[in-house]
């Protein structure tokens, strides 16, 4: 390996080593034989275990701290300067005085343990796209999961030494002491501070701290688009391609939508689906007026539970080899992993995610934690589409927003206008989930599935993205979906997973003007026979269901539209216009 020689990036990994002080720093090359040898360090150590190595090659099961096990949005912070340059969604301290603070807690903190330093890329190496960053780290888990999900080697070191911009990214793991734990981020300093956590979305820092956090705000910047976005690939029986990108929240149907499935009646009709990326889009206007996405990433960081041969077999084949299994449950017969609804088979001589001995067969105890996870290799994806190796950049047709509600939105509807849609992203709700520390279920504003993912002031951001929307002569058309509407039984209505291809024809069939619809005062909603039910077990009343609208429901929607809003202030006049046009129609109901 040639050797850093960039004397901005060695001295600043000098600096970290001096303050956290490891016995040893050690470059990641990405050469498979070091990652091997760090491998055989964290199994020795029980770090990690190996898993069967006949069922599941080169995959490894990990654990986190049980405090550990999702994002801590109360311990993630914006550090611009200014207080409103990070705006009231995002929690901030003045970066002098969280520097001093955080560098009390690096004093020493790698002491006993190596430093790893990993140069790597965010998107195709040498791509317009693309950005590089060095994460510094004490964990091997991080070690190897970064060398799953971001592209990392020589190239990168080579763009490094010729002077490439890089984001300086610090993790330590520390004591993994909960009082302590801190996610910060230095949008203006293109830094990123991580300590005493080892759960993915906090120390992965490439990921949301690094694509979504520092990318939104270098985004708004230098004229681009970060977003918690997947991008997927149909191609309709005719040959023609379409790109779709879709914003939900964490835990929220992201990864499975990227993989769907298409039910066989569409499969035989010659539909195909392609991922291109499952969490995260960078958006850039091209010269021909249209947007186009790429997907940053390398690998995918998905939920574990729910994922079987049924709801997303493509995900369950990506993590058959080369995988990393976090606080999921195992099988101790043949050293294999289980999590809820992966088959109904549980294990009876297992362990739980804790570590306990866990029967699976009599157990009333979850084996796995909700928010367990695979970081598993993008190329083992069978349908990763060939766009995503290029990272060129795909043209995208729809956005489609979406949350999780049991009750109020509809299961599709249609905006009017990129600003109108501007206006329905920044009015997003959805229950939360597992993936952040805190209460499950609780209704929330989200905008664009964003809100703890945005790096600046949130009204900027709004105003971003309908200053983007100017740039573009042709830009997607903007959806809301919502897959997890319930029954008088509390039970999903809508089949969702590879049904949702059903919604997304619709979709496509408004961008080429080709399908009816309604206006409403939401936007624009199918009639129940413009969604193709062929072969489902829904009638024209569960889909009336599913499309209502309820006045009195829409009211209350709007009441916590206006509150989220009151924390604002400014809003661009785009989205008063559509947030008054809602209130009216609301009201004529
Ligand atoms: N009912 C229903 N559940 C879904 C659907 N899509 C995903 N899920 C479940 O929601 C959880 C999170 O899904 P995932 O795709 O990993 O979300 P992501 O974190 O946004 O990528 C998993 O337990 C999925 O099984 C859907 O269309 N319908
Ligand atoms: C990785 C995470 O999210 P997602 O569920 O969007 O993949 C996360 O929230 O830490
Ligand atoms: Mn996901």
């Amino acid at each position: 390996m040639t050797m850093v020689t960039n004397e901005t990036v060695n001295n600043w990994v000098r600096e970290m080593a001096e303050m956290t002080k490891p016995d040893e720093v050690v470059w990641i090359d990405g050469s498979d034989e070091q990652l091997e040898e760090i491998k055989k360090v964290a199994l020795k150590t029980g770090e990690m275990i190996a898993l069967n190595e006949e069922k599941l090659p080169g995959c490894l099961y990990y654990r986190t701290n049980p405090k550990d096990v999702a994002r801590d949005e109360k311990r993630t912070l914006i550090c611009t300067r200014k207080e409103e340059d990070a705006g009231p969604t995002n929690h901030w301290m003045a970066p002098v005085e969280m520097y001093a603070k955080l560098r009390k807690l690096f004093d020493g903190s790698m002491k006993g343990r190596v430093m790893y330093a990993i140069p790597f890329s965010m998107g195709v190496v040498g791509t317009d796209f693309a950005k590089y960053g060095v994460e510094l780290t004490d964990s091997i888990y991080v070690v190897l999961s970064m060398a799953i999900m971001t592209r990392v080697g020589q190239p990168i070191i080579d763009k490094l030494n010729a002077g490439a911009d890089f984001t300086k990214c610090l993790h330590s793991k520390a004591q993994v002491n909960e009082k302590e734990k801190y996610i910060v981020h230095f949008p203006e300093d293109n830094t990123i501070w991580s300590i005493n956590s080892a759960y993915g979305g906090n120390v992965l820092l490439g990921k949301k701290c690094l694509a979504l956090r520092i990318g939104s705000f270098l985004g708004r910047k230098e004229g681009w688009m970060a977003e918690h976005m997947l991008i997927l690939k149909i191609e309709a029986p005719n040959g023609e391609k379409h790109y779709v990108c879709g914003a939900f929240p964490s835990a929220c149907g992201k990864t499975n939508l990227a993989m769907l499935t298409p039910p066989d009646y569409f499969k035989k009709m010659g539909y195909k689906i392609q991922t291109v990326g499952d969490d995260i889009s960078w958006l850039r206007v091209g010269d021909d007026g249209r947007l186009y996405a790429v997907n940053p990433e390398n690998g995918f960081f998905g939920v574990a539970p729910g994922t079987n041969e049924k709801s997303n077999p493509n995900a369950l084949k990506t993590t058959r080899k080369n995988t990393i299994f976090t606080n999921v449950a195992r099988n101790l017969d043949d050293n294999t992993v289980w999590w809820e609804k992966l088959d109904k088979n549980p294990p009876e001589n297992g362990e739980d995610w804790l570590g306990n001995p866990w029967n699976g067969k009599t157990s009333t105890e979850k084996g796995a934690h909700p928010n367990s996870r695979f970081t598993a290799p993008a190329e083992n994806c069978p349908t990763i589409a060939d766009e995503f190796f290029t990272g060129e950049g795909v043209p995208i047709d729809a956005i489609v927003f979406g949350g999780r509600r049991a009750k109020a939105e509809p299961l599709v509807y249609q905006s009017k206008s990129w600003d109108h849609g501007v206006f329905v992203g920044s009015a997003m709700t959805s229950e939360t989930t597992a993936a952040a520390k805190g209460q499950v279920g609780v209704v929330r504003h989200d905008p664009m599935a964003m809100i703890p993912f945005c790096g600046y002031n949130m009204s900027d951001y709004f105003q971003h993205w309908i200053d983007m929307g100017k740039k573009m002569s042709d830009p997607p058309k903007i959806f809301h979906v919502n897959w997890f509407r319930t029954d008088e039984k509390d039970e999903f209505i809508w089949p969702g997973f590879g049904d949702n291809l059903r919604v997304l024809l619709w979709m496509l069939a408004r961008c080429k003007g080709e399908a009816d619809a309604v206006e409403t005062p939401l936007g624009y909603e199918p009639r129940p026979e413009d969604i193709d039910t062929t072969d489902l077990d829904l009638d024209a009343e569960d889909l009336k269901k599913l499309l209502a609208i309820d006045k009195e429901t829409w009211q209350d929607e709007i009441k916590g539209i206006e509150e989220f809003y009151s924390q604002f202030d400014k809003l661009p006049d785009e989205i008063n216009e559509a947030f008054d046009a809602l209130k009216k129609g609301v009201e004529a109901l």
